[in-house]
């Protein structure tokens, strides 16, 4: 037992340096296997995986023996981090874990969508599924075609990573049990903190479910008209197929055919992008610029030089965009199939936030180097691409011919943000919804597929297209469920961003409408972000957010404030109309 105050803060530098060591070769591991999907690399991560687990295993043991009492603040928050998350001691069980985590991400990163009676073993005329299948959906306005690759990716890689599933979830929850918790679920809530959290974001979902069901009815009704009744039933789920997007999580790739005003230029820039010949470095840099005007730190030359920004021609990757915190050396990187569109300049933002905030809390000793909770560290690219896409900022980087919109060019901005926006609220919510309960051992593996469907419907309020079963596993054809990266950060990412762009655009004494409010080159929006994201996860989140805002809480005030127009639209737009689906299925009345 160690309670002399000068050998735990030896303990804690040490701590700090060896730390910062292990996660340097854990992350130079990874990106090398991300960015090359080879035997070598497969097998070079999980060696280091198991030795950055023995010197996690060590240090544990070491923090169990030192008594917290007399500590100060930082010290007692460094020692809890210290003493978190599972612990599995067998090194067989922690082998198979690294390596059945590696197949099923393997699995997911190589699958291939192939033609119909394609013989066995031949690649010939197979779609990966970045960029090509992700464009298919994005693109075909054609049912049957949409149906072919919606199957067809879900065939490639969910029976196979089905299988493996399981043994993933019995070793997560063996580790947590060790580690001394209920469940894997309680170590995933355990990063926010806050003992109400589940009841908090249901809470905070029925604040904003009245606008994604505005938008549903609204959406389903223009799909019925575009691919007929007999297809789309305005009084059921729809379809999950028909949405633009492999997941239906985001709606925009079908803006054209929900347009409320046609014919009044759209804020829909992709065209625009490729005509004006902007390239993947170009979108790079025109975010670079935006942290820039800010006062935020630039990406330095190594992001430069050893980021993968767009998809190699000669060998396997992982392209789900990452970013990449290298923990010395200021070596921050990003990993992005990227091409040359709208949506990706979206993710472009997206990722460089990320690196931002590495570059931000880079201060602060390694084990208090993260988001104040991983909703945050999702916010932060998201928010300033709030600032992007409004016309006046698309002006200035020369994609749209004026910053000047009419209350109808007005409406259609708004209906652009809220497809990518709103529409992923539940989206967001269903995918931890469905792995708590797995996890809390609720939904066992032959009813995967049936309650992830449900929650589906529930939430989205999506059917899927085809009969689907117990042999099929849908969670594994979304990237994070095989990667094991958890999803309610995003859920939580797409509320508080606005409470973020709120209060930025108040540091920059913006005058407009929120949802036209572009800080592009406000020093003070900028000082306002930096005092947040310096503080890392030294602080609770709650302390992060009154730094930010003013009040320590979660807030739907501002993603209600900033869609409230289109808000008054959608519901002139479905008086009469039906709104909701199953047992909630109404006529929507003003
Ligand atoms: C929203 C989430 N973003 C991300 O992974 O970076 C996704 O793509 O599913
Ligand atoms: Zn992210």
């Amino acid at each position: 037992v160690v309670d002399d105050p000068e050998i735990i803060e030896e303990w804690l530098d040490v701590l700090n340096f060896t730390m910062a060591e292990v996660s340097h070769y854990a992350a130079l591991a990874s990106w090398n296997y991300v960015t090359n999907i080879t035997k070598y690399n497969t097998e070079f991560l999980s060696n280091v995986s198991m030795l950055s687990g023995n010197y996690g295993l060590e240090m544990k043991d070491e923090a169990r023996k030192i008594v917290q009492d007399n500590l100060d603040f930082r010290s007692r928050r460094m020692l809890k981090f210290a003493l978190r998350g599972g612990e599995l001691r067998d090194g067989h069980k922690r082998r198979l874990l690294q390596v059945t985590t590696n197949k099923m991400q393997t699995i997911y990163s190589v699958g291939k969508v192939c033609p119909p009676d394609q013989p066995a073993g031949s690649t010939e005329g197979c779609l990966a599924l970045e960029p090509d299948v992700v464009n298919i959906m994005a693109n075909t306005r054609d049912y049957d075609e949409l149906l072919r690759v919606w199957v067809g990716w879900r065939d490639a890689v969910g029976p196979k990573i089905g299988k493996l599933y399981p043994t993933y979830v019995e070793l997560k929850t063996e580790a947590a049990k060790i580690g001394g918790y209920e469940s894997h679920t309680d170590i995933l809530l355990e990063k926010y903190e806050d003992p109400t959290f589940e009841q908090e974001v249901d809470d905070l979902w029925q604040q904003v479910k009245p606008m994604y069901l505005q938008l549903h009815s609204y959406v389903r009704r223009k799909l019925a008209a575009q691919y007929g009744d007999d297809k789309v039933d305005v009084r059921a789920p729809i379809p999950a197929h028909l949405l633009g997007n492999m997941w239906a999580q985001q709606w925009n790739n079908i803006y054209d055919i929900v347009e409320p005003f046609p014919n009044q230029g759209t804020i829909d820039v992709t065209d625009k992008m490729k005509e004006e010949g902007w390239t993947i470095t170009k979108m790079f840099q025109v975010a670079n610029n935006f942290f820039k005007s800010l006062g935020l730190e630039e990406m330095p030359p190594t992001f430069w030089s050893k980021s993968m920004l767009e998809k190699p021609t000669d060998r396997e990757v992982v392209c789900h965009g990452s970013a990449h915190d290298f923990s010395e050396y200021n070596d921050v990187r990003i990993k992005m199939c990227t091409e040359v569109n709208m949506e990706d300049l979206n993710t472009v933002h997206h990722e460089m936030g990320h690196c931002e905030y590495y570059l931000q809390y880079n201060k602060q000793p390694v084990i208090l180097r993260g988001g104040a909770n991983p909703g945050f560290h999702e916010a932060v690219g998201d928010t300033i691409a709030l600032s992007v896409v409004t016309p006046d900022y698309l002006h200035q980087i020369g994609l749209l011919d004026s910053n000047k919109i009419d209350k109808s060019q007005e409406i259609n901005y708004l209906m652009e943000v809220a497809l990518n926006k709103i529409a992923f609220l539940p989206f967001g919510l269903l995918i931890d919804k469905w792995r708590w309960q797995v996890f809390r051992g609720d939904i066992t593996p032959q009813q995967y597929n049936e309650k992830w469907w449900e929650l589906r419907e529930e939430y989205q309020g999506l059917s899927p297209p085809v009969e689907r079963t117990s042999s099929d596993f849908d969670p594994g054809a979304k990237y994070h469920i095989p990667s094991g990266t958890p999803y309610i950060r995003y859920f939580v990412s797409f509320l508080v961003q606005f409470q973020f762009h709120e209060a930025l655009c108040k540091a920059a004494n913006n005058e407009g409408p929120l949802h036209l409010c572009n800080v592009y080159n406000s020093k003070e929006a900028g000082a306002k972000l930096k005092s947040m994201l310096e503080m890392g996860m030294s602080r609770p989140w709650p302390d992060a957010m009154e730094t930010m805002t003013g009040a320590p809480n979660m807030d739907t005030s501002a993603i209600k404030e900033y869609f409230r127009p289109l808000m008054e639209w959608l519901e002139e737009e479905n008086d009469g109309e039906l709104i909701g689906w199953g047992k909630e299925l109404r006529i929507f009345h003003q």
